[in-house]
């Protein structure tokens, strides 16, 4: 039997690939694509949905789904404390539905910030820099807020003092925006797809990790795990790690 799985933003640059995706897997059957418009009624009966759409439609398209007892497996970017909170409140009255709200489905990005958190406690200064496709909407990247919120926790837990930055003057924007304290930069270039580094700084060393989608292919493989096992993890799960053991 396969699992019905539907597609909201199925026209987007992300819903397209997700669609061929499932559509390739013998254990998934694709029986729903919605975009900008469309009712999203009973999902076509979808037992999954996968939302890549825009920050302003997510969190109703999540909602729609947990009141419809879908399971939901969402990439779309624009997450806040306040919104995952309404999840969690929809999830709570549908307490076997699924919800799995992942800044970045590849696996080096997953990785990325993983470590980046390990090592964020060792290092004097630390970083963001991402860099996308110029076409994108939001600025700066999911990923990259995530991955400095993951840090400054990090650095708050262990007691890391802030970094240090002399800057007394300098042009709006010229030391990025911070996130929880910490910088992040955001550059749009064509020819881009999706990539971040974190700069780590100690003295006489520093350390930069870095990931590079060089094509939306590589978000597939997380995407198809969250659609596989968003009905296994009931309540609201934020980040892929949760599905990978890490
Ligand atoms: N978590 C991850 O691994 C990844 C996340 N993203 C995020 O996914 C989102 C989509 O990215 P792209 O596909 O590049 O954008 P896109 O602009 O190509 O596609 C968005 C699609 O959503 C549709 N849409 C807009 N409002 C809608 C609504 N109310 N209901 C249904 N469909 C609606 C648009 O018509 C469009 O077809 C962004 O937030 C992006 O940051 C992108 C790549 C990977
Ligand atoms: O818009 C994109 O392209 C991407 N969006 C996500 C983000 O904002 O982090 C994930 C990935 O970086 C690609």
């Amino acid at each position: 039997m396969s699992l019905r799985v539907a597609v909201i933003g199925a026209a987007g640059r992300m819903g397209q690939q997700v669609c061929r995706a499932v559509g390739e897997a013998d254990d998934l059957e694709l029986v729903g694509r919605f975009d900008a418009g469309d009712e999203l009624g009973d999902l076509a009966g979808a037992e999954v949905a996968v939302d890549f759409t825009v920050p302003d439609a997510t969190l109703g398209n999540v909602l729609h789904c947990v009141a419809q007892g879908v399971h939901a497996v969402v990439g779309t970017t624009g997450w806040t404390d306040e919104s995952l909170n309404q999840v969690r409140a929809a999830l709570a009255v549908q307490p076997g539905v699924g919800v799995i709200i992942a800044p970045n489905f590849a696996i080096g990005a997953v990785l990325t910030m993983r470590f980046a958190a390990q090592a964020a406690r060792f290092y004097e200064s630390v970083e963001v820099i991402e860099l996308h496709h110029p076409d994108k909407v939001d600025a700066p990247s999911g990923t990259a807020i995530r991955t400095a919120q993951l840090i400054a926790a990090a650095r708050q837990e262990a007691g890391t003092p802030t970094a240090p930055d002399a800057t007394k003057s300098g042009l709006d924007g010229a030391r990025g925006a911070r996130v929880d304290g910490v910088p992040v930069h955001a550059v749009r270039l064509r020819g881009l797809v999706a990539h971040e580094e974190v700069l780590l700084g100690a003295v006489g060393e520093t350390l930069t990790i870095r990931h590079d989608s060089f094509d939306r292919s590589s978000f597939m493989s997380g995407v198809l795990t969250g659609i596989r096992g968003v009905a296994g993890h009931p309540g609201l799960s934020v980040g892929l790690e949760e599905y990978l053991d890490l």
